[in-house]
């Protein structure tokens, strides 16, 4: 009796073990089951960007390191002794001595050899890059990588499957991305700059879709290697001023002034605004018959001639007395390489403290009150760093190119308030040539504030050899849509000389004031750490 209730106790205690470990099985199954990833959806440029800001917050890894660039690699030691930057800068102060750019060599060429255009710079801290890449994963954060590539590659209509793993096949528009630092958003003499460019003017569409927000019409354009453009069509001819009786805030965005932005930019040694290429565009083949935009699609017709026209969604021009129209489907457009999407690389949008009233009888603060600078000087981020000279330089992009719609501008959250300016929406630029607009230098006179080095190259761009002008036609001439016509007329050039003359002039007056009645430095000395180099240059 004694032994059957023990043997029927022992057999409950094994049945409750079986329970319990079964219980348990079912439970890790269900738990794994759980973390399976469902199907994974065909990717998208938005899915692969998650997963690289997703990889990002895990483990700072993406792949193999880019190429760090070119002038991040320089170092002082290099410096050629015969084309030292002391001889260089002398020239700058004495235009006798102004030598002729070396025969056969374009302006421009001689402009980006310059010593001034290759300073010397330490390299470029880890933190300093926008995206960390360390070459030594480990096998965990690989993983990591694979799993994230392995959906990418996923094959999906129209594009191609890119090897993300293999840095040397990485596409030119994500070169372009995992090459922007705190301080630029490419190196001087980058040697991505024709790979992306020729990448933005000839690789295939394969989606064009408008894109939401901004006033005025422009598109998203997508590639088979999951690059991107933003695209302004044209809308006015290139010797066409703007209507004087406009106001700058309904003053049409032209593609034209986009592309000449980025290169006016370039050319002053700033590197702050994406790359922009023209290209004519079949509306018909690459927009209407591909788009999935619904919206859009049903803004085509043709016109009373045969041109195929549309005229989008937006809250300006977008209508059909303003449609952007093909010869007979072909149509100019600026494409702007995409920055990395704001998931993985956050920006922040600053208004600028010299903002207009966008109002057709107001007056903002700055156009009354002369002292309006000394309170911004004391007023956070403009109080400390470089954030006010960074302002200045961009004020004199605008004022050259005669742009009066800075309203706002951009940085990359990453790096904070010590960080360059994204110099975008350039599209009002360049609309007169025949007026300069002076409320444009409105914060370079009341602050009289600037960076010695964008000092040192305006007066470059400002000699004979160098003139401006000449290195910005020479630029322009590069871009594929110059065949067409030249970007910019002659009479947009001219004023560019002008107004740069004109810059220099209000620095000097900022000097001269200085110097009879004292105040605050003029230069923000950036060069002080190559103090050698630049002695008894002034
Ligand atoms: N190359 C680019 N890559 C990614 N985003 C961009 C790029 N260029 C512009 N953007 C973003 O798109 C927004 C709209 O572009 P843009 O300002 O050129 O158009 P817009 O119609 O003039 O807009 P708005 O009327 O607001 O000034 C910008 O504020 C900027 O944040
Ligand atoms: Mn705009």
């Amino acid at each position: 009796m004694l032994r059957m209730r023990r043997r029927s106790r022992t057999i409950c205690l094994y049945l409750a073990i079986i329970t319990i470990f079964l219980h348990l099985v079912l439970v890790l199954f269900s738990a794994s089951m759980y973390h399976l990833p469902c199907d994974p959806p065909l990717p998208t440029r938005m899915s692969i960007h998650r997963e690289l800001a997703h990889i990002h917050h895990i483990s700072p890894v993406i792949s193999d390191p880019p190429e760090p660039p070119a002038d991040a690699r320089q170092d002082f030691s290099k410096v050629d002794a015969n084309k030292s930057a002391k001889g260089y800068l002398k020239m700058l102060y004495d235009k006798d001595l102004a030598e002729p750019a070396e025969s056969g060599m374009s302006k421009l060429e001689a402009l980006f050899d310059h010593p001034l255009y290759n300073l010397p710079s330490r390299p470029i801290p880890e933190e300093d890059w926008l995206f960390k890449v360390q070459p030594n994963a480990k096998n965990h954060d690989k993983m990591l990588i694979l799993s994230a590539n392995s959906w990418v590659s996923a094959s999906r209509d129209g594009y191609e499957d890119v090897d993300w793993k293999n840095s040397s096949s990485h596409p030119p528009w994500l070169r372009f991305h995992l090459g922007i630092s705190r301080w630029q958003l490419y190196p001087h003499r980058d040697p991505n700059m024709e790979p992306l460019t020729q990448h933005l003017a000839n690789s295939r569409i394969v989606s064009a879709v408008q894109r939401s927000g901004g006033t005025q019409l422009k598109l998203v354009m997508s590639f088979p290697n999951y690059g991107q453009a933003m695209l302004k069509p044209m809308k006015q001819e290139r010797n066409e001023e703007t209507n004087y009786n406009l106001y700058y805030f309904s003053d049409f965005e032209r593609h034209n002034a986009e592309i000449a932005a980025f290169h006016l930019d370039r050319i002053l040694g700033y590197r702050r605004i994406p790359p922009v290429v023209g290209r004519l565009v079949d509306v018909v083949k690459e927009i209407k018959d591909i788009t999935t935009d619904l919206k859009l699609a049903r803004t085509f017709f043709t016109s009373p001639v045969g041109n195929v026209c549309f005229y989008g969604r937006c809250s300006y021009y977008c209508s059909t007395e303003h449609a952007v129209c093909g010869r007979p489907t072909a149509l100019e457009a600026s494409l702007a390489v995409m920055l990395p999407d704001p998931a993985l690389a956050a920006r922040r949008s600053w208004r600028s403290p010299w903002r207009r009233s966008y109002s057709r009888t107001k007056l903002a603060e700055w156009e009354t009150n002369p002292d309006y600078c000394s309170s911004v000087k004391r007023t956070a981020p403009y109080n400390k760093g470089t954030r006010l000279v960074d302002f200045i330089d961009l004020v004199i992009l605008d004022f050259l190119m005669s742009n009066m719609d800075r309203h706002h501008y951009e940085t990359f959250e990453k790096f904070g308030n010590d960080t360059f300016l994204l110099h975008l929406d350039n599209g009002r630029a360049f609309g007169r040539h025949s007026k300069d607009e002076p409320s444009i230098l409105a914060p370079l006179k009341q602050c009289c504030r600037i960076r010695r080095s964008t000092w040192y190259r305006l007066r470059l761009l400002s000699l004979p050899q160098y003139q401006l002008s000449d290195v910005m036609r020479s630029s322009l001439s590069h871009d594929p849509l110059s065949s067409v016509a030249p970007l910019l007329a002659e009479p947009h050039l001219a004023a560019l000389d002008r107004r740069l003359a004109a810059v220099l002039q209000t620095v000097s007056g900022c000097l001269k004031q200085q110097s009879e009645k004292g105040g605050d430095e003029v230069f923000y000395e950036d060069l002080d750490h190559l103090k050698d180099l630049f002695a008894s240059a002034d």
